[in-house]
């Protein structure tokens, strides 16, 4: 039992002599001193000093607890090993006070082990709020002593400290002689002032004063062993400036950037873990770590509200079954919100972690939200492109240009997916899915368009052709040819013009423009080349029909009769010769305006008795007249019996 009468048994050692960290034991001592209760208000206290300096003789007086002091008739040697942590007695507000293995231990020093001691020197500094600094009044001034090492190993480690809170260190003289406190102050305060300047500081802090980093303080105690009394006293007065630490101008007045008690467990874990890492002493700054474990906290926290936030969870809802009007603001504000809100408490911390953190949370968000964003991007797509065909329908069908209807259809609809989406991140992919799609459907539309263009104007061309070529080649006349050759022209240039016009509107460049039109031309020729190889095929019976009727039929289509007067071989010459013009206008295709003497041919080499085959050949493609040949015969042989007829009744 302490004076206050309170229970000082609560005490556990955080960290073992091999560094070990004792989360157990530290649970336990939070729920059994009620840490959680104190929200922001608790002070931590460590002492740090030469080993066997009276370390934890001062902490059990000053604080009631209970470390465990060498005893004075054994030799010094090393007791407290590693950090152990108490609570302060009969304190408000609730004071963690911290014993430190003792520096330039002989035993550390023997096995090269200094590195330890940095390590908790930084841990020290970096979860307390009061650093007590133990030293022999006659080691001040005595630059190779205990002190001076100390305070060496402390400053390597503060060299790197610039917390964003104000750390107070209280150099605590023990064993004070009868030199003046002022004078030792002053000693001690030019050392330290000297070793500070010494230290190579960034730039920023080049011209920083010591004092806008630490709260330095300091207080001369007598001799435990030889004036116990006095010592007693005057730690029973410098206890007095624990009570009430936290408040404003206290030895813990600086709370800015202190942990909640509810996370002192974890975030002093997650120190000594990364001073751990470091073990070649390339410590991070202490605003560094604490920024690491800090910021990492607010993250998470700002991590695990974001995915219960009741607008998050409609979105992602929403998002599944289709897409979200405005979706790219609304999960944008969110997420804003959310980040904003881990930058207003992360504010006092260092800057480049605070920003390193955020860029993982952002992130993290990211990928959170990622499958929601990518469902609502599909979604839009798919609608945008529905929405596009059936504008993209009513325009053409409106009558608007082709060309005009696609640009404009293209614009509006590409900048309403832009809208629909905008956010801060990439819809490139999405967007360029949906450009595809929409080009396709207006190539397939334009292809469509183009072939029911050509088949229009292919159906036109057919109806204009087939019956006039049909009547012209029955006329089969030497004008038959040249009448074709104009009709199939004048109709051919009607359709050329009309699908040029037509074309206007389809923005094609001009080589498939010429090909269109080429193909038209094509068309029309085929059109009159197949009526014309029709009417070949049909060419016998109708030589045939023409040689009986100007055979039975005088020049006034009168019927003749067989009297002695008619001359029956110059009739049937005439037949014939008739016969042989619709051969030869029937024997080929005549489209380009080019001369032959088919007809001459065939008159010299079939009506005549003895045929030149060396006048046809210059003339004629041997096929085709192999074909009239047999034709011929043919012809010649099926008449036959007319003529025969006429003979004997004319006899
Ligand atoms: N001269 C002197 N001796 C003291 C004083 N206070 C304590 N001692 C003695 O110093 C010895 C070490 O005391 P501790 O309190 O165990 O010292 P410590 O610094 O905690 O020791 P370590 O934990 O091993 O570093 C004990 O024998 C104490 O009686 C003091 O004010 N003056």
């Amino acid at each position: 039992m302490d004076n206050s009468g309170e229970c000082c048994s609560c005490s556990t050692q955080l960290i073992d002599g091999g560094g070990t960290f004792n989360v157990d034991g530290l649970e336990n001592f939070i729920k059994e001193v009620k840490l959680r209760e104190c929200d922001l208000s608790y002070t931590v206290v460590s002492i740090m000093g030469p080993k066997s300096s009276g370390k934890s003789t001062l902490l059990n007086h000053l604080f009631g607890t209970d470390f465990r002091e060498m005893d004075l008739l054994r030799a010094r040697s090393r007791t407290t090993e590693g950090i152990w942590m108490a609570k302060g007695a009969g304190i408000e507000p609730c004071t963690l006070v911290m014993d430190l293995e003792g520096t330039d231990g002989e035993e550390r020093r023997r096995e090269d082990d200094t590195t330890f001691e940095k390590q908790i020197a930084l841990f020290a500094l970096a979860v307390s709020d009061i650093v007590l600094i133990n030293m022999w009044c006659h080691d001040i001034g005595r630059i190779q002593a205990a002190n001076m090492s100390l305070l060496k190993t402390l400053f390597q480690v503060i060299m790197r400290l610039f917390s964003p809170r104000k750390t107070t260190l209280l150099f605590v003289i023990r064993d004070k002689q009868r030199t003046s406190l002022e004078y030792l102050e002053s000693l001690l305060r030019e050392a330290v002032q000297e070793i500070w300047d010494r230290l190579p500081k960034p730039q920023a802090h080049k011209e920083t004063p010591l004092s806008d980093f630490f709260n330095v303080e300091f207080v001369a105690l007598s001799s435990y062993v030889y004036r116990e009394e006095q010592f007693k006293e005057e730690v029973a007065s410098l206890r007095q400036q624990f009570f009430h630490s936290t408040a404003p101008g206290g030895l813990a007045g600086d709370r800015r950037g202190v942990v909640l008690a509810s996370r002192f467990s974890s975030s002093a874990q997650q120190m000594w873990k990364v001073i751990k890492e470091n073990e070649d002493l390339h410590l991070p700054a202490h605003k560094v770590m604490v920024a690491i474990v800090r910021c990492e906290e607010i993250a998470n926290e700002k991590y695990s509200s974001f995915t219960e936030n009741e607008d998050w969870r409609l979105i992602e809802e929403a998002a599944r079954l289709g897409s979200i009007p405005g979706f790219g603001k609304k999960l944008s504000s969110i997420l804003e919100a959310c980040l904003s809100g881990y930058e207003l408490e992360a504010i006092y911390f260092e800057e480049s972690v605070r920003s390193s953190k955020r860029k993982q949370l952002e992130e993290k968000l990211l990928q959170l939200v990622q499958p929601a964003f990518l469902s609502v991007l599909e979604h839009t797509g798919c609608e945008t492109l529905d929405k596009f065909k059936e504008e993209f329908d009513k325009a053409l069908n409106g009558g608007e240009w082709f060309s005009v209807a696609a640009r404009d259809c293209i614009q509006f609809y590409m900048t309403l997916f832009d809208k629909v989406c905008s956010a801060k991140w990439d819809t490139s992919r999405a967007r360029e899915k949906l450009r595809c799609d929409i080009d396709a459907h207006v190539a397939s539309v334009h292809a469509a368009k183009l072939s029911e263009l050509t088949k229009a104007y292919e159906a036109k061309l057919k109806e204009a052709l087939s019956g006039p070529v049909e009547a012209l080649l029955d006329e089969a006349n030497s004008e038959t040819w040249s009448a074709i050759r104009k009709l199939l022209l004048r109709e051919t240039e009607s359709a050329v013009t009309g699908i040029s016009g037509a074309l206007s509107g389809f923005d094609l460049d001009e080589q498939s423009k010429e090909k269109m039109l080429a193909g038209i031309k094509d068309y029309a020729r085929g059109v009159v080349e197949a009526k014309a190889r029709k009417e070949a095929g049909r060419v016998l019976l109708r030589m045939k029909d023409r040689f009986t009727t100007l055979f039975y039929h005088d020049a006034d289509s009168m019927p003749r009769v067989w009297t002695r007067k008619e001359d029956i071989r110059a009739i049937t010459k005439l037949a014939r010769s008739a016969s042989i013009k619709l051969l030869s206008v029937l024997a080929a295709v005549r489209l380009d305006d080019e001369k032959d003497n088919i007809e001459k041919t065939l008159s010299l080499s079939l009506l005549d008795t003895k045929p030149t085959t060396t006048d046809r050949s210059i003339t004629m493609a041997s096929s085709t007249w192999e074909e009239c040949k047999s034709l011929w015969r043919q012809f010649k042989a099926e008449t036959e019996y007319t003529v025969t007829q006429a003979v004997s009744a004319q006899v």
